[in-house]
């Protein structure tokens, strides 16, 4: 089997990552464009209608653009931009969430990559509103430590410079409009009636990710713990190969009583973690945020479209 691959944007953060796991992959023929012409739409248009794939690694204008530029039918295009992941006509690139996001990610032509706040967010979540733990209707709250990298060139070059100011070296929260972008596929995807209030927090670190939901057990319907929370998410992911269901309130996994946001770093792996203690729990995914929160699950929504291992190329 040979899959003509182009990626557009493949010097951006999420593009070049795509690019590093797919060079070496035998069954893989990078569609290449000249330099000078990548963000030609003439040119960008003659690579991504000559592709089995096409991998956008975009700002969501060029996203549009590029989506739009498309018009050979069995080009299969993953876009990892905010651009369509709320729209119906792409399925959504998380197969975790159930048989029906795998079955649709396994036939679209259109598939659109999860956001990596949100993503995290919903590997937490949507088993427990599937399983009527959380009812629908709930209004959740979460957080999210960030490494710098989710923000993209720019981002990293601010805190990469030799030169940067003292006021990058501690965390700092953001979106405190409170209406970050992921809160539409959050809501959306989770099966929620309200989006989550959503406070992410970059750090001076560069890559790795930690969403924490919060949940007051006494405010849910039933007789709630920490144990059916951590039973109804063991459930749901027995036998996913990237999420693995750590043990509950597992002090393993924490250093000296802290846990690390870059344990996930350089896998596709997200780790859900559930923390319990009388009428209160926490729920905490951990994922790199350029691993399963970009440039990897593109590639497993790639594999598992191709009919491939889904795990080809990937690391748990
Ligand atoms: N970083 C992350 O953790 C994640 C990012 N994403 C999403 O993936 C997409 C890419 O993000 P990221 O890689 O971080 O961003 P970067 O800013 O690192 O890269 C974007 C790339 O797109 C190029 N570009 C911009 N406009 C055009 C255009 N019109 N035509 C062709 N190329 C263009 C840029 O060119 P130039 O090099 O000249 O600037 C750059 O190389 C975004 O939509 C982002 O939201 C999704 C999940 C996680
Ligand atoms: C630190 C930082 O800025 N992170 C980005 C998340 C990047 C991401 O998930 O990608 P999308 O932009 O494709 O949704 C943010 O919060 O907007």
């Amino acid at each position: 089997m040979s899959v003509k691959v182009f990626v557009d944007g493949s010097e951006g953060t999420t593009g070049l990552q795509i690019h590093e796991r797919l060079v070496s992959r035998p069954e893989v023929e990078l569609v290449p464009i000249e330099p000078a012409l990548r963000k030609d739409p003439a040119a960008r248009a003659d690579c991504l209608n000559a592709a089995d794939v096409a991998f956008l690694c975009l700002p969501d204008v060029a996203a549009r653009e590029s989506a739009a530029l498309v018009t050979n039918p069995d080009t299969i295009v993953i876009d990892a931009s905010t651009a369509h992941r709320t729209d119906p006509a792409w399925s959504y690139g998380l197969p975790e969430l159930g048989v029906e996001y795998r079955r649709r990610i396994e036939t679209a032509n259109r598939i659109a990559n999860i956001g990596c706040h949100a993503g995290a967010f919903l590997l937490g979540v949507a088993p427990l509103v599937q399983s009527g733990i959380v009812p629908v209707d709930t209004r959740l709250s979460c957080f999210s430590i960030t490494g710098y990298s989710g923000g993209g060139k720019s981002m990293i070059a601010d805190y990469e410079a030799t030169d940067r100011p003292a006021t990058l070296l501690s965390p700092r929260p953001y979106a405190l409009g409170l209406a970050h972008k992921h809160l539409p596929e959050m809501r959306q995807h989770a099966g929620l009636t309200h989006a989550p209030l959503f406070n992410p927090v970059v750090g001076p670190f560069r890559q790795g990710l930690a969403v924490t939901i919060p949940l007051a057990l006494r405010a849910l319907p039933g007789n709630v713990s920490p144990a059916s929370l951590h039973a109804a998410l063991s459930e749901a992911y027995a036998g996913a190969t990237f999420v693995r269901v750590c043990p509950l309130g597992d002090d393993a996994n924490l250093d000296g009583g802290f846990l690390d946001a870059q344990a996930c770093n350089g896998t596709n792996r997200a780790d859900v973690m559930v923390f319990g203690h009388d009428e209160q729990a926490v729920v905490i995914v951990r994922i790199d945020n350029l691993g399963k929160g970009a440039s990897g699950s593109a590639i497993q929504c790639m594999n598992l479209r191709l009919g491939l291992a889904e795990s080809a190329g990937l690391t748990v």
